[in-house]
């Protein structure tokens, strides 16, 4: 049998409040703390000094915890994916309550197979999100990180060349899942004057954008490509080198979804070879890591996966977070839960 600390701050009377299972503590839950603990009790099977499996099969309160708080796929921190063997260890779980977007580890269909919950951060971070794309895109065009190294290094002093930039009136992007957070990019890019077509699981009727079924023909329509979709097994390496071929030498690839949308090793050899102008990217396949060749490239803008790392929007993800904790230990509705396959 093993004993937990949750002893929490801000909290006499702990003993009381429902119980909340996390396994690696989300950025959201470190920064908020106080209002977590002052309404649930925080299992921390972090501080339990064991290995995870020992302590799931050992600790009387793991295995009675019915909610689980959790995050992944987002640098700067270190989730655990939460795979079918973590939910057949914890016998009366019913949620998982993701403070990430995107649930691409979480084994949720194996959620489904034994009745458990999932919900996301619903749309809390998506206009922060929408931002980034929209800057990284700006910032490949308009080359403004570059001009930064360029003034920095002392070559406008030297009176260097700087190359030109592209202007972003008029260019056709392609939105690749045109969800929460594509649509706000779409909407940001339209007020730019840029033309806007999409593709998604399926077209949607209430959307005048122009739909492509195929990402090659949307391709070579598009003078960039913005990756807001899921990463799930049809999304995995779906932009491929056919796909970057296809959108052209001067088309640009902007990524605030998962690395591994991408094939990376393609998308290096397409611009090393100078078959697409530049990148945007602020997601890659093994993060942090990022492959040495696009550190030394120009024309890629990278961003350590810092989408949703506002003030605002932790603080709205806070708020989602205890909301649908909340609801599920009151028994009302969910406020973000995943209802379709991603
Ligand atoms: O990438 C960010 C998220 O999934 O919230």
């Amino acid at each position: 049998m093993v004993q937990v600390n949750t002893t929490q701050a801000g909290n006499g009377n702990s003993k009381d409040l429902p119980v909340v299972l996390v396994l690696r503590p989300p950025p959201v839950l470190k920064m908020f703390e106080d209002r977590f603990a002052e309404r649930f009790r925080i299992l921390k099977a972090y501080n339990s000094g064991l290995p995870l499996d020992r302590f799931l099969a050992s600790s009387p309160q793991a295995q009675s915890a019915t909610a689980l708080l959790c995050y992944g796929g987002i640098a700067m921190t270190d989730g655990i994916p939460i795979s079918g063997e973590i939910l057949r260890q914890l016998p009366s779980l019913k949620i998982v309550v993701s403070t990430s977007t995107g649930v691409n580890y979480i084994d949720v269909s194996e959620c489904r197979r034994l009745g458990i919950s999932v919900v996301n951060a619903g749309d809390s971070v998506s206009e922060d999100v929408a931002d980034m794309a929209v800057g990284l895109f700006i910032d490949v065009l308009r080359k403004i990180s570059a001009a930064d190294r360029y003034v920095r290094k002392g070559c406008w002093a030297a009176s260097q060349d700087f190359p030109l930039g592209y202007k972003l009136r008029d260019k056709r992007v392609g939105i690749i899942g045109l969800g929460n957070i594509g649509t706000r990019v779409a909407k940001r890019l339209e007020a730019f004057g840029c033309k806007i077509s999409y593709n998604s699981r399926k077209k949607k009727d209430s959307i005048s954008y122009h739909f492509y079924n195929d990402l090659c023909e949307l391709a070579a329509e598009s003078d960039a490509l913005i990756i807001c979709c899921n990463l799930n097994d049809q999304t995995r390496h779906m932009i491929d080198g056919k796909v970057m071929y296809a959108l052209g030498k001067h088309g640009v690839i902007v990524n605030v979804g998962r690395g591994e949308i991408v094939n990376e090793k393609e998308m290096i050899e397409c611009l090393v070879r100078g078959e697409i102008g530049g990148a945007g990217l602020e997601a890659f396949e093994d993060e942090p890591n990022v492959p040495q060749e696009l550190l030394g490239m120009e024309n890629v803008v990278l961003s350590p996966h810092n989408g949703i790392f506002t003030v605002e929007s932790l603080e709205s993800l806070c708020e989602v977070t205890i909301g649908n904790l909340e609801a599920f230990f009151t028994q009302k509705p969910l406020l973000s839960e995943i209802m379709e396959d991603w």
